[in-house]
């Protein structure tokens, strides 16, 4: 009798992984992993390396060295034999289809509406029935309070209206885990909390969530762990209340003490 292999606890899986840009090595080593049903928080200054961390981790940007695993396969590549070799772009596109990225600005086809936005990859990319994707999707655009826009185009929203529009895309794709880089940074001020208010409900209900923010106190509240990352590595991580209120490294004193 065969033992089943456990699946693996973790939605992501980064193990060594470097990044340069020409003479620039922008990710030196970076391990991380992220446990299923888990919220991790990634804070470090401009120019860190989180959101080439992020890119990574769908292959938008390939790594130098290093691997990357998303609930457990290897992003990217192949292995045959001892060698990886890069996988073919019809398979990265169904991988990274397995992975919701909420950007920074919106985002958003401006020639479909918001519909049409939200089932256009769960249709293309994973070959999924309409009549399901649409009858998902309504649902997440009622939930993250836009299912009277559906049949609105992206300008004839409010910056936070998109990025919740934004958000239901990444759930229709029933993805592994959602990455966020800044998704409230380029919003007004006052339109950045129904933003993190859809985030923290998502948290509650145990999605796998990676997000990168210069929201210290939203950190505190959402994450389970919080990482900090400077030098193009990770320099300290754990549960918010060790990283944020008692760090033991001097760079991380050192950021927090500019931005608490
Ligand atoms: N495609 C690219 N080509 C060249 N350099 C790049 C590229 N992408 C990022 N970089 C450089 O890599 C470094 C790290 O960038 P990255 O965006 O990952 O940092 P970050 O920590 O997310 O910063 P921020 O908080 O300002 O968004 C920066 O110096 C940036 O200019």
């Amino acid at each position: 009798m065969t033992t089943p292999v456990d699946p693996t606890p973790y939605a992501v899986d980064v193990r060594g992984v470097h990044k340069s840009f020409g003479s620039l090595e922008v990710l030196r080593g970076v391990d991380l992993k992220v446990r299923k049903g888990e919220v991790t928080v990634i804070l470090g200054p401009s120019g860190s390396g989180k959101s080439t961390l992020l890119r990574t981790l769908n292959h938008l940007e390939k790594v130098d060295r290093g691997t990357v695993r998303i609930d457990g396969e290897l992003v990217g590549y192949r292995r045959r034999g001892n060698k990886l070799h890069e996988m073919r772009e019809r398979d990265i596109l169904r991988q990274r289809s397995r992975i919701g990225f909420v950007f920074q600005s919106f985002n958003l086809f401006p020639h479909l509406t918001v519909l049409e936005n939200v089932i256009e990859a769960p249709i293309s990319a994973q070959r999924r029935d309409r009549a399901e994707v649409e009858t998902l999707a309504r649902e997440l655009l009622d939930r993250v309070g836009v299912g009277d826009k559906i049949h609105d185009y992206p300008k004839q929203l409010s910056g936070g209206q998109q990025q919740r529009v934004a958000i239901a895309r990444a759930l229709a794709l029933r993805p592994a885990v959602i990455l966020f880089d800044e998704p409230t940074s380029a919003l007004d001020p006052e339109l950045v909390g129904e933003v993190l208010e859809v985030i923290r409900d998502l948290a509650r209900d145990g999605a796998t969530l990676v997000i990168v923010t210069h929201e210290i106190g939203f950190a505190r509240e959402v994450a389970h762990t919080v990482v900090f990352m400077d030098g193009g590595v990770v320099v300290e991580q754990g549960p918010p209340a060790q990283v944020l209120d008692r760090p033991t490294q001097e760079r991380t004193r050192a950021f927090l003490s500019k931005v608490l």
